[in-house]
Formats: C-alpha cells, sequence, structure tokens
C-alpha cells in the first residue's frame, strides 16, 4: 500500500501492525515486513474514517451531512504542540495511556498529523495515522491511545453528541457497560460463526 491513491491524491489515513520496540513513540513503528491494515478491517472494529475537504470545513456539506446524521452537535479544536497546549508534557503522557472512553472519539485532522492506536481482535496493536482532511471516529469503549507523530503538531476538530465527556478510564475498565458493549459488538465472535470457523 502506497502513500497515493489511483486518483493522485494522497492518503490521509493509512494503518499498519505495529512492532514491539520501545523506541520513541512517535516514530511509525512499521513491522518488517510492513504489515498494512485496510479500512474495512478497522470498519470491523468500529472504526470509521472519512476523507475530507480541510481546506473548507466550515462550509463543507460532507461534513455537515456526517455531523446531521451521527448527531454531532458539539465542535471545538484542540490543538496538540508543545507551544500552544496547556500541560503538554502531562497531556502527552496521559493520550498514550492506553485508555477508553464512555462515548465514541471523534477527531477532524483539519492540520498536521498524528497516530491513534487501537487494538486488533487478538490485541495486538493497529497504529492508524490520521493527516489533514482524515475524520475518525472510534467507537465508544474501544481501548485506544494518541501519540503525535515526528512533526510534532495535529489540530483536530472534536465532535460530540451533545455536551462532551472526555474522561479517559485507562486499562483495565472492562466492566464499564461501554466496553461490554463494544466487545459484544465487534469483539466477541458469536457462537454459531465459531462453530463453521471449526468446521471449516
Ligand atoms: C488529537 S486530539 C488529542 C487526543 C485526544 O483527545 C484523545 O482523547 C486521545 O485519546
Ligand atoms: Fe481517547
Amino acid at each position: 500500500m502506497g502513500a497515493s491513491l489511483k486518483d493522485g491524491r494522497e492518503e490521509v489515513i493509512q494503518a499498519w501492525y505495529m512492532d514491539d520496540s520501545d523506541e520513541d513513540q512517535r516514530l511509525p513503528h512499521h513491522r518488517d515486513p510492513e504489515e498494512y491494515v485496510s479500512l474495512d478491517q478497522l470498519a470491523e472494529l468500529g472504526v470509521l474514517s472519512w476523507r475530507l475537504d480541510a481546506d473548507n470545513y466550515e462550509t463543507d456539506e460532507e461534513l455537515k451531512k456526517i455531523r446531521e446524521a451521527r448527531g454531532y452537535s458539539y465542535l471545538d479544536f484542540c490543538e496538540v504542540s508543545r507551544e500552544k497546549l496547556p500541560n503538554y508534557e502531562e497531556k502527552i503522557k496521559s493520550f498514550f495511556e492506553e485508555h477508553l472512553h464512555t462515548d465514541e472519539e471523534i477527531r477532524y485532522c483539519v492540520a498536521g498529523s498524528g497516530y491513534f492506536d487501537v487494538r486488533n481482535r487478538e490485541e495486538r496493536w493497529i497504529r492508524i495515522w490520521v493527516k489533514k482532511g482524515a475524520l475518525i471516529v472510534l467507537p465508544a469503549g474501544c481501548y485506544h491511545r494518541f501519540t503525535l507523530d515526528s512533526n510534532n503538531y495535529i489540530k483536530a476538530m472534536r465532535l460530540f453528541v451533545g455536551d462532551p465527556v472526555w474522561t479517559p478510564f485507562n486499562r483495565p475498565h472492562d466492566h464499564l457497560p461501554a466496553r461490554k458493549e463494544y466487545v459484544e459488538a465487534f469483539i466477541r465472535k458469536d457462537v454459531s460463526s465459531q462453530t463453521v470457523d471449526a468446521a471449516a
């Protein structure tokens, strides 16, 4: 999977399985050989994504439609850089602690870039690289973490249904209803498909 699409536009979202090294969290952490994850595979984990026109987000009809369809009434912006974010070191550390939220985490990268990491069904880390134009939705109850990449800057639009709740619940918080619902919907394979798998 290269960095450009058939229509010549650069991809704004790419995902891959991470290596096991403890090196700088801002490095890509590709495996050798690289092992990419498709947007469809992300969707199977409940992670949704869109490519939007970040230069015109104020008037973008596609963004408007997504917000209406999904009830995203709240909007603000979060800039992550040493200069812009108060308590920068503390925040960077807490973003990279594996955590979940009881609501969706919806981020639209309008400038810069960064990595959202989620786990697959076998608990392997998937690194999702979001760049300008990428809108990503992590479902409620999905363990994840965030880090800047080596460009050290992202400006993200944060969307929410109603009054925002940003509280992170660091792993483990498996007893929360949001986690149980996530596992039920996206992680646990149902008994009938296991029977089919076993018979195959
Ligand atoms: C790119 S927005 C900052 C990261 C954040 O808000 C969050 O909750 C990460 O999990
Ligand atoms: Fe989060």
